[in-house]
């Protein structure tokens, strides 16, 4: 592979074992390996051995994580697969429909067992009943068998290798490489093969084909080269045509590999076969309509609550974001703002959920945007310790007085020792506001919601002051609580005669609902803001934020603790003096700057391995980080804060700040 391949490649194996990665970005690397060695192989950069190995392997991981229904290292895309089965049901008369609508599949036994089964408990067997009315004919005709290949084929045997990588795997082909990947499905559907019971049997067997040896999905890998794409329909033909038949589809089961791993060479050797029909003859096959889209990630969403819920460790924290923490990459799942019936029904179990709209208080509040707040705005975060937070100390330890004693002790903080309602964190950019928020959010031990400023004020046009009232009902009902908005700036600025209605609507409504909570005395809700631009907030906003703490550029010892607690994670041989020196030239650092730096020391021992050596190197083997590293990372890596802007920030500090 040439050098550039490497590179990448490197980089991105290092991001995975890196050990940060969530599914969700660890089945795009793989999948990005898998393309790279597509592309490296239809460029001839590798030999088609080399490539059906590592093919292979990254076939496997990224399947893997596809698969697991473990939340924390897989993707569960099982309910997925279930409703494009379903949806694959064809008649010949076009006004029968299978009574296996979208939403029958999940009443259906099996898929509520295995919805129930947990991470562990992966021997979830198949009904035979179910798998009768899944796959019809071809599962009836399997019975003789066993349910082995009825079970993959209706997706309710997660000890088999499950059918829906290869489908998955052919959706991002199709999305990166245009038309011309073919999925399984749409081979089910062509011309030699139409009859009704064939077509079912025909995806799962295709797809496990591939997923045992990935030679069949190594067909795809000219999706690069739009003129290939007719031997890769070839490749998939023939392997269907074998599948219909239980007994030919045995043959291809044990033997696969070697068959298989011929026609994952690109010599067009398959186009002698039958008619091949290109993707755009098959319009729909894979469309998902969005209420399906949905109510499939509705399923998952359930599932993986459901399975979140008990598992939760015994004082973590429960923190709420408005949508503002979620991950919206490319293939990241649209979730809707209204939970379905299904959903209230599954998550009422749910230990988070428990405050449906049944208190007095919040009957007032349309449903829907109760609902959007408590479903919505709950997430788990990696709990965050106040030793985490490197220096800062006087902003620490007046944080601990107004939040965390008193939501401890509020019997003592009573009457004039009551603690301010509102706290505004300001300073530079990088130097552990938000940190700070997540501290607060596992230390205090209140219910805990964050809100990014900028979902209220622009994805919700219209109900933001709703959703504001709603916040603070329901914050009250969960008292203590602390409400944190991060980027408070855009929710508080100056208002102006020119500005959108709506936004001052929802600005006054929240002062309005600020003020409700500083002046009752009983209520134990903490407004906690965060900004780097305090200068545009309100007056109004300002006064209410009584407690205004600088978070400064961290200090030498605050930048020294930075450096040792992020390389201590790592191998690393850094003396005294060097750690010092490595302190001393990052003087205007903020604190992501100093996790950048270190983060571009550490690759530095990366960056020596000899392109040869890095498939094969063991992590051991990685040398240590050293203060050469430091100082090649020192060249790129520089100060994100201004001079000028950092008098700013001293100026208002001076001015509003509470900060000695
Ligand atoms: N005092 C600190 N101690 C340890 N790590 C820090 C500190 N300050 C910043 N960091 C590191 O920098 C990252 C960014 O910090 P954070 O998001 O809290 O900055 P911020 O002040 O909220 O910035 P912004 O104003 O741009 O939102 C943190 O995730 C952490 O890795
Ligand atoms: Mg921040």
């Amino acid at each position: 592979m040439s050098g550039a391949h490497l590179d990448e490649w490197q980089r991105r194996a290092f991001d995975i074992s890196s050990g940060t990665y969530t599914p969700e970005q660890t089945a795009d690397a793989y999948r990005a390996h898998i393309l790279s060695i597509q592309y490296a192989w239809a460029n001839a950069e590798l030999s088609p051995a080399g490539a059906a190995s590592l093919f292979r392997t990254y076939t496997e991981r990224y399947a893997a994580v596809l698969d697991s229904d473990d939340q924390r290292t897989g993707l569960n895309n099982y309910a997925d697969s279930a409703l494009h089965l379903a949806r694959n049901q064809k008649n010949h008369s076009d006004k029968w429909e299978s009574s296996l609508a979208v939403e029958n599949v999940f009443s259906l036994p099996c898929v509520q067992k295995m919805m129930q089964s947990s991470v562990s408990d992966r021997s979830v067997s198949v009904d035979p009943a179910d798998a009768d009315i899944i796959v019809g004919g071809e599962v009836s005709r399997s019975h003789g068998e066993g349910v082995s290949e009825s079970g993959a084929a209706g997706g309710c045997k997660p000890e088999h290798p499950s059918p829906w990588p290869l489908r998955q795997m052919s959706a991002v082909v199709d999305k990166t490489a245009g038309n011309l990947a073919s999925r399984p499905a749409e081979w089910s559907r062509s011309k030699e093969t139409s009859t009704p019971k064939a077509q079912m049997g025909v995806t799962p067997l295709l797809v496990h084909n591939a997923r045992n040896s990935p030679t069949n999905f190594g067909s795809f890998p000219h999706s690069g080269l739009a003129s290939t794409s007719v031997s890769s329909a070839n490749n998939c033909h023939s392997v269907f045509h074998s599948s219909t038949n239980p007994s030919k589809r045995k043959n291809v089961y044990s033997s696969g590999t070697e068959i298989n791993r011929s026609s994952f060479l690109p010599q067009g050797s398959h186009e002698g076969g039958a008619t091949v029909r290109r993707r755009e003859e098959f319009p729909g096959t894979n469309f998902k309509t969005a209420r399906e889209q949905l109510i499939v990630d509705q399923q998952k969403k359930n599932f993986n609550q459901g399975q979140r819920g008990p598992s939760a460790p015994v004082g973590s924290v429960t923190k709420k974001s408005l949508g503002a923490n979620r991950s919206r990459g490319a293939f990241s799942k649209f979730v809707s703002p209204i939970p379905r019936q299904e959903e209230e029904n599954n998550t009422r179990d749910d230990p988070t959920q428990d405050a449906q709209p049944v208190d007095e208080r919040l009957k007032n509040f349309e449903p829907k945007i109760i609902e959007l707040i408590m479903s919505e705005i709950m997430d788990h975060g990696p709990p965050v310790a106040w030793e985490d937070i490197a220096g800062l100390e006087f902003a620490k330890a007046t944080i601990k007085e107004i939040v965390v004693w008193p939501m401890l002790r509020p019997d003592i903080f009573t009457g004039l020792r009551g603690p301010p309602k509102g706290i505004l964190l300001f300073g530079p950019p990088g130097t552990g506001k938000t940190l700070i928020g997540k501290c607060i959010a596992c230390q205090s031990g209140a219910t805990f919601f964050s809100i990014s400023a900028s979902s209220l004020t622009s994805k919700w046009v219209g109900e933001g002051e709703k959703m504001v009232r709603a916040l603070f009902a329901i914050a009250r009902c969960h008292q203590p609580a602390v409400i944190f908005i991060d980027e408070i700036d855009s929710l508080l600025s100056q208002r102006t005669d020119g500005e959108h209605d709506s936004s001052r609507r929802i600005k006054t409504e929240f002062l309005v609902q600020l003020d409700g909570a500083a002046t009752s005395s009983e209520d134990r809700i903490l407004v906690v803001g965060a900004t780097n631009r305090p200068q545009e907030i309100d007056e109004a906003a300002r006064r209410r934020l009584a407690k205004r703490l600088y978070i400064p550029l961290p200090e030498a010892a605050a930048r020294q603790q930075i450096v040792t607690n992020l390389i201590s994670r790592e191998k690393s041989q850094l003396g005294t003096d060097e750690l010092e020196e490595v302190v001393s030239s990052t003087e205007g650092f903020s604190g992501a700057d100093m996790t950048q730096l270190c983060r571009e020391a550490a690759l530095g021992p990366i960056r020596s391995i000899q392109l040869s050596d890095i498939a094969t190197i063991t992590p051991e083997q990685v040398r240590p980080i050293l203060y050469c590293d430091f100082k090649e990372a020192l060249k790129t890596v520089r100060p994100s804060v201004s001079t000028k802007d950092l008098e700013l920030y001293e100026d208002w500090n001076k001015t509003f700040g509470c900060g000695r």
